[in-house]
């Protein structure tokens, strides 16, 4: 980066600070298995009915558990789907059936950057519910606490600019004061448009490509180096 140093981190979490396998091997499985039980246990709770609202809303003449189950199958981005499913981990985190996974080099790091001042937030399509029980729940610890703000695809899709600079203004920064990290190009390229900083985490256990278009790290200590964050070590 040339400009100075960031003054927040906002990172993605699949494919970024844990492994693509990790959620479509464990945590969407899980939802899938766990859905009618899910369902049939709570679906007269307000906060379920609400979101089995928006589902029949969002897929009309659509059985809405045919819905999420197809949007399940098609990993679709979908608000409603991504709160359900947050609920449903909840209870599996709790129970230790669930730890959320972190790449080893990610917990000392957000640790170091928060320690020298920098604001941290994550922004994920999983609800903000699920983003903090893989961070409270994760197998480094809690690590609720380090950060500064948790967004979903409630503010919009993580590939639409507008989402970025909605998350800047909330979190009360010029957009070029915020640096980016996700494994995603399109996701990427809608932050820099918004003003963001940008770098991609290229994480060969994902099998993720280098797209070429933005700055690209193996890891959070190589995105440490390039952008003269604290590095732990
Ligand atoms: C909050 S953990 C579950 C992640 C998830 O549901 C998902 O769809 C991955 O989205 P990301 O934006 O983190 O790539
Ligand atoms: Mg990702």
């Amino acid at each position: 980066m040339t400009g100075p140093r960031p003054a927040c981190i906002l990172t993605d979490i699949e494919g970024t600070t844990s492994a693509i396998a990790f959620v479509k091997e464990t945590l969407f499985p899980f939802a899938t298995a766990e859905l009618d039980a899910f369902l049939d246990a709570n679906g007269g709770e307000p906060e379920v009915a609400a979101i089995m609202a928006e589902v029949a809303a969002a897929a009309p003449g659509e059985d809405p558990r045919a819905a999420l189950r197809r949007w399940m199958a098609e990993d679709a981005k979908v608000t409603p789907l991504k709160a359900l499913q947050g609920l449903i981990w909840d209870a599996g985190y709790r129970d230790g059936r669930l730890k959320g996974h972190l790449w080893p080099d990610v917990a000392p790091c957000l640790r170091a950057w928060a320690r020298a001042g920098l604001r941290l937030a994550v922004y994920s399509s999983g609800s903000v519910g699920a983003q903090k029980l893989l961070f409270g729940h994760s197998e480094a610890g809690d690590l609720t606490g380090l950060f500064a703000g948790f967004f979903d695809t409630k503010v919009g899709g993580k590939r639409d600019a507008a989402s970025y600079a909605t998350i800047a203004a909330g979190l009360h920064l010029p957009p070029g004061e915020v640096l980016f990290l996700s494994d995603v190009a399109e996701e990427l390229d809608a932050a820099a448009a918004a003003g963001m900083a940008t770098c991609q985490l290229v994480r060969a256990a994902d099998g993720t490509r280098p797209f070429g278009r933005h700055a690209e790290e193996a890891d959070f200590p190589g995105v440490a180096r390039r952008f003269r964050l604290p590095n732990p070590g």
